[in-house]
């Protein structure tokens, strides 16, 4: 048994269901995210594992105790579970520091000190203990409510979209060091959120959530190189589709050239595929006689610039290429395949993966 275990949770609110026999593990120490849009059930979830919700069905386990199971389960309070909330909930009466003690029960008043400052030290908020929540900013706050909620050593600590609240370029700063705060304390966390970029920065393992279904729980990287449906491929990143052959020797055809994949699902004829490329797999070769896609779109963004082609059937490709690259809206070019990024589906929607391409 992992270290977080959920097992088939069913949940239904009236005539919806929000939970389909959802599963997934976390062992000890790692970060989990699920990711997925408004409404998919991504907090009713968390809320079941916290214990302010009870499933219809399923178990939950952790550290090898049952929260929940066989209809049956500990209150919140007896879970061990800590909470960081969208909003931080801190206590506008309190101070920084009896914020963060507030939830220390039947421990000494010394260790009590040493904690609280150990956890000022790491979340950069030695110097505003004494400060009222009204009087920090909304960063400041959040790593309040981290250290409140990490004070009573949890065994679990779960964070309800812990960074909406704040501006885009301090939420990927405080991502990351929220991740190593966590890290440092060796604790088991997971987030809730619909950021790729904050799941991304944060988990080690990611659950895509759409519609009360888990549809993948992989790492990162897996998720990005090798996502397991074209929903997963779509809503992870950027990426173009368009239709080619796979032979049964691993051959795909396509408007980019004929080249060898890895093959997932074995057909004995050629099949029609849908293939997902990510931008940054296109090559883009200079103007020349074989040129054939013609640059629709070229936006500067920053560190590359984001291409759109269109290939002689009409289908529109996406492409990375580099700032100092000159291209030409309005002119042909060669695209091909460069390497990994490329991913073979033999549906459109949430059906299995058929192949990739790992060049
Ligand atoms: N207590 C409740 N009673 C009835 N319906 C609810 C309740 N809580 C949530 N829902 C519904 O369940 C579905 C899932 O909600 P949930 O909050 O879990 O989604 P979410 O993925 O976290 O969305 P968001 O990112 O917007 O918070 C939604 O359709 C929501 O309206």
């Amino acid at each position: 048994m992992m270290y977080l275990d959920v097992e088939a949770i069913t949940k239904h609110f009236g005539d919806t269901c929000v939970a389909h026999g959802v599963g997934f593990s976390l062992e000890q120490g790692e970060i989990g995210a699920l990711l997925g849009p408004s409404g998919c059930g991504k907090t009713t979830l968390l809320r079941m594992i916290a214990g302010f919700e009870e499933p219809d069905g399923g178990s939950i386990h952790l550290h090898g105790n049952p929260l929940w199971k066989g209809g049956r389960g500990l209150s919140a309070e007896d879970r061990k579970i800590g909470m960081v909330f969208q909003d931080y909930a801190l206590f506008p009466h309190l101070t920084v520091w009896e914020n963060i003690a507030f939830g220390m029960k039947n421990v000494s008043r010394a260790e009590i000190k040493e904690t609280i400052e150990e956890l000022l030290a790491v979340t950069g908020l030695a110097g505003v203990e004494k400060r009222y929540p009204h009087e920090l900013s909304g960063g400041q706050q959040q790593r309040v409510a981290l250290a409140r909620a990490i004070a009573p050593k949890p065994r679990c600590l779960l964070m309800d979209e812990p960074f909406s609240n704040l501006d885009v370029t301090l939420r990927e700063s405080l991502s990351a060091e929220v991740r190593e705060i966590i890290k440092r304390f060796g604790i088991t966390a997971l987030m809730v959120t619909h950021n790729q970029h904050e799941a991304f920065a944060m988990a080690d393992r990611i659950g895509v959530m759409m519609a009360g279904r888990i549809l993948q729980w992989d790492t990162p990287e897996g998720l990005y190189h090798h996502p397991e449906n074209l929903s997963v491929a779509r809503f992870i990143g950027e990426g173009s589709l368009i239709t080619g052959t796979l032979s049964p020797d691993g051959t795909l055809d396509c408007e980019l050239g004929a080249f060898p994949v890895e093959m997932k699902t074995v057909n004995g004829t050629a099949e029609k595929v849908h293939v997902f490329i990510r931008p940054e797999a296109i090559r883009i070769a200079p103007s020349c006689e074989e040129a054939t896609a013609r640059l629709e779109k070229s936006c500067f963004r920053g560190p590359g610039r984001s291409c759109l082609f269109q290939l002689p059937s009409g289908e529109l490709i996406k492409a990375a290429s580099e700032t100092r690259c000159c291209l030409r809206e309005g002119e042909a070019y060669g695209l091909s395949v460069a390497r990994e990024g490329v991913s073979l589906f033999q549906d459109q929607g949430e059906g299995r993966c058929a192949g990739s391409c790992d060049r």
